[in-house]
């Protein structure tokens, strides 16, 4: 098992009767001692199913049980690797009784949550309730119950929100069911409080690893000291600089406890990292350097100087968008990356993936969003999708069935039905069937009159699509088209939340605005980064975007660029990555510090975090990594100025040489920077929102 290890690798590996911990940065090959590890304790002696591996998603237990089977064979399949909750479901599906559950309970997901918390708290808006849920989601984090958390309340929300949260948990005991914080906090419970639960588990368990330690919480880890008990054979690795879901109650008090909880504890670092070259190595220690250390490290890399960085700077998001095309494009072609899956987008916030889709589908790219929904996923955009694509094609049928009842006009499902028996027997599609003239023998003619009127409404539609050209015409069109259909008010009767409904209704004007863009050539299609003035009428716009709407289907190869919040990439690796919209604002988030006022205590705690998770993404990179900004960016509706994130000035620092402090050469770099980020954004603002 020691094949494929550097020394302190091995060592980490080889320690198997005691607490280790492995703390390293990215890169350094700590998910690799994991599932190096399971095969060395099979090895030893211990039977495979005595061994529990957690991890921190469900697709990363997937890629270590794929790899741990590569390494020990069948035997693997015996070991435990799953991520916390599901070692939770597993301990409550087994000893729940004890806490009066029964073993098939439900688990609930978020949804369910929001309507019981409507309930309990005896409102409508969901918002509210949301709200709710995420306070209380943050009190079981830490272990509370709602006794605890009122005792503890600061005010009369905290208060009044404690009580619900008791009326809630009585609801989830007379449903049987437990929400998704539970699955960490009652198996704890049931640890704490039932001894014989706690040694049958403690007998059972012969060692448990975790990978990304450092993002653990509090009940996470009392449930893993109850887990591995005294002898504390468990192996964590982690890297503190990557701890980047503070928000959710991750804490790095995890890592400090650990040597004073365990005193036998065997710490390994781990310095040479395996996966980037020096540049982008370089580039990850300049962002990360600033912040307060917990552990001192060094990570070297000995695959080359490699690639310089590429900042790439862009007028709009657009832009951005189809700079980052041609970039993946032409590494393509210089024959650097030959598939589609060595390429990830990576950026800060799911809502930043729209732009990026609408480019990869022009260039017929294929992609998948992982960590949020595709924006060509959402219903609402599949509605139009379908209409469109019943324009273009009156025989698609799926797009017919879909459009004839979004929104619901009074064709119902027997005369659909009846409908579709009858073009089946007479070998019609659809909407030929609806305009043939025997259909009155299968149909009332109340409902052949409702389908003439819809398949004449497609059809002029469909004409006039044809003869619209330009993007204002187009935007009128389009728009005219919903309100005929009564499309928002669809979606607001269609959702409980009206701020729900909202966020889809702004999704369908921006896709909108985007097709008539492409109807006036302001977006052009041949995946270049020029701007055309060719103009396009409405229906040859909706030919393409039909067509791109299927391509989803090509994802099933997963031979895809990734497109990926920073969030969701940890732990992962690409070798060409492009960090998208490294702006003020998006990357670091919300900044404070600006016009040199003094920062909070909690802005600085927050910004520490804002630079790991800026770590994290560079780190994802191999061979080649480009950080992409724009000089302006959609706020809203609007366009505003936007600043190049802090941290771009901070990667392309020199190498420094030890006698230079580069705290000072930050702070001249950083000077020079802001007056440069100062000038654009005036420039900017000067030449109008535009
Ligand atoms: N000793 C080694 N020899 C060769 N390659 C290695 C070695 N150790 C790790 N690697 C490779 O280096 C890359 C990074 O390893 P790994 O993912 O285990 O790092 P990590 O420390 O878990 O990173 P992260 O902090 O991002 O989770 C992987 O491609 C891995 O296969
Ligand atoms: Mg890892």
């Amino acid at each position: 098992m020691s094949a494929g290890l550097n020394l302190a690798q091995q060592e980490a590996v080889n320690y198997l009767h005691g607490p280790c911990l492995v703390l390293a940065g990215a890169g350094s090959g700590k998910t690799r001692v994991i599932t190096h590890k399971i095969g060395r304790l099979i090895q030893a002696g211990l039977e495979a199913k005595r061994i529990a591996a957690i991890t921190f998603t469900n697709k990363a237990a997937a890629e270590m049980r794929e790899r741990a089977k590569q390494l020990v064979g069948r035997e693997a399949k015996e070991v435990l690797i799953c991520t916390f909750h599901a070692l939770g479901v597993r301990m409550m599906r087994q000893d729940g009784a004890a806490l009066g559950l029964k073993p098939q309970f439900s688990i609930l997901d978020t949804d369910d949550v929001t309507s019981i918390l409507k309930d309990a708290g005896g409102t409508t808006d969901a918002a509210t309730a949301r709200q709710w849920q995420w306070a209380i989601s943050s009190w079981k984090n830490q272990g509370l119950n709602a006794a605890q958390a009122e005792a503890q309340a600061k005010d009369d929300l905290e208060r009044t929100t404690a009580r619900i949260m008791a009326r809630y948990e009585e609801r989830l005991t007379a449903y049987q069911s437990v929400d998704f914080d539970d699955l960490i906090g009652l198996p704890l419970k049931l640890l704490r409080d039932h001894a014989e639960v706690r040694d049958k588990w403690q007998q059972q368990l012969g060692h448990v690893l975790v990978d990304e330690y450092q993002d653990t919480n509090a009940t996470q880890y009392e449930l893993l000291k109850l887990l591995v008990g005294e002898r504390g054979r468990f192996t964590a690795v982690g890297d503190d600089d990557q701890s980047i879901y503070g928000w959710r109650g991750a804490t790095l008090d995890n890592l400090k406890k650990l040597p004073q909880d365990y005193p036998t504890l065997k710490v390994v670092k781990l310095e040479q990292n395996y996966r980037s070259t020096s540049a982008i190595l370089r580039a990850a220690n300049n962002v990360i350097g600033p912040n307060p250390k917990l552990f001192p490290k060094t990570l070297f890399s000995e695959l080359g100087e490699g690639e310089p960085v590429r900042i790439v700077d862009c007028d709009h998001e657009e832009h951005e968008a189809e700079r980052t095309v041609a970039r993946i494009q032409s590494i393509r072609a210089n024959g650097l990356g030959k598939d589609w899956k060595d390429f990830a987008v990576l950026y800060r916030a799911n809502h930043q993936a729209r732009v990026f889709e609408q480019a990869l589908r022009k260039a017929q790219i294929p992609y998948k969003v992982s960590g949020g929904q595709s924006f060509f996923d959402r219903a609402e955009i599949r509605d139009l999708c379908a209409w469109l694509r019943l324009w273009v094609n009156n025989d698609d049928d799926p797009a017919f069935l879909r459009s004839v009842t979004t929104p619901k006009r009074g064709i119902g499902h027997q005369t659909l039905q009846s409908l579709g028996t009858f073009a089946s027997k007479y070998k019609l599609s659809l909407f030929e069937a609806l305009f043939s003239s025997s259909l009155g023998s299968v149909l009332p003619a109340r409902a052949v009159g409702s389908l003439h009127e819809f398949g004449r409404y497609v059809n002029d539609l469909e004409f006039r699509a044809r003869h619209t050209e330009g993007a204002e015409s187009a935007r009128a069109f389009l728009l005219e088209w919903l309100k005929d259909i009564a499309y928002e008010k669809h979606l607001y009767d269609g959702e409980d939340s009206e701020k729900v409904a909202a966020a889809r209704w702004t999704n369908v004007l921006e896709f909108c605005d985007w097709m008539a863009q492409r109807c006036g050539g302001e977006i052009d299609d041949t995946a270049g980064v020029s701007l055309t003035s060719e103009k396009k009428n409405l229906l040859e716009v909706a030919q393409t975007i039909a067509l791109l709407s299927t391509i989803s289907e090509r994802e099933k190869d997963q031979n895809v660029v990734t497109l990926s919040t920073l969030h969701a990439a940890k732990g992962l690796e690409w070798p060409h990555v492009v960090l998208a919209g490294c702006v003020e604002g998006l990357l670091p988030f919300k900044p404070e510090d600006e016009g040199g006022k003094p920062v909070s205590e909690e802005f600085a705690q927050r910004l520490q975090e804002e630079r790991r998770l800026m770590y994290v993404g560079i780190t994802r990179a191999q061979r080649s990594l480009a950080v992409s900004y724009s000089k302006r960016r959609k706020k809203g509706r609007e366009m505003v100025p936007a600043m190049p994130s802090r941290f771009i000035a901070e990667m392309a620092l020199e190498k420094t040489t030890t006698k230079e402090d580069p705290r000072e050469k930050l702070k001249a770099l950083r000077a020079e920077f802001a007056k440069k980020a100062t000038e654009t954004a005036a420039a900017a603002a000067a030449t109008g929102n535009g």
